[in-house]
């Protein structure tokens, strides 16, 4: 399976080791690349509306015409069974893009054109975070469809 994750921005020090220990474990079950583009600008300097449409050209020439899932704040709630369910649906045609906003969230472009859009939470994550808890659930859903134990 191809399994592409698309993201502005890069993996801080300190949420490295999760990041790497995540990719490592989900290599198991599937090819995994994790795609981070250039954030739009400087958040202090730049109006919110250009850094997401930078972001958002990044994003759309990764994607390469993919379908893709938006990881949304305000997007469908699922429990892990569901995602593995829905990562299992795309293992079937083969391949899964995922998107996650960048600090300032994602611009309409991106939401819009979204096959579907998941929350992982109410709460409000960092886009790193919102990154390593996918990664996570992504592993999950994989040891859920293998009906393997997860312990941990
Ligand atoms: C810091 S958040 C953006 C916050 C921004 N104020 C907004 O309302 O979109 C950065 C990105 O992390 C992801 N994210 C953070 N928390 C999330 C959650 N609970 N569910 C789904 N995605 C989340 C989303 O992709 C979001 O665009």
């Amino acid at each position: 399976m191809e399994l592409e994750i698309i993201i502005p921005g890069k993996i801080s020090k300190h949420l490295f080791d999760s990041y790497n220990f995540y990719v490592d474990k989900i290599k198991r079950f599937s090819k995994i690349k994790v795609n981070f583009v250039k954030l739009g600008g400087d958040l202090n300097k730049l109006p919110k509306s250009v850094v997401l449409k930078r972001e958002a050209e990044e994003i759309l020439k990764k994607l390469k015409g993919n379908d893709y899932v938006l990881i949304d704040l305000h997007g469908k709630m699922l429990n892990s069974i569901e995602f593995s369910k829905m990562l299992e649906n795309y293992r079937l045609k083969g391949k899964i893009h995922f998107v996650i906003g960048g600090p300032l969230g994602i611009d309409e472009k991106i939401v819009n054109g979204a096959l579907e859009r998941i929350s992982l939470s109410q709460l409000t994550f960092t886009h790193e975070l919102a990154l390593i808890i996918l990664l996570e659930q992504i592993f999950r859903g994989f040891k859920i469809m293998n009906n393997e134990n997860y312990h941990y």
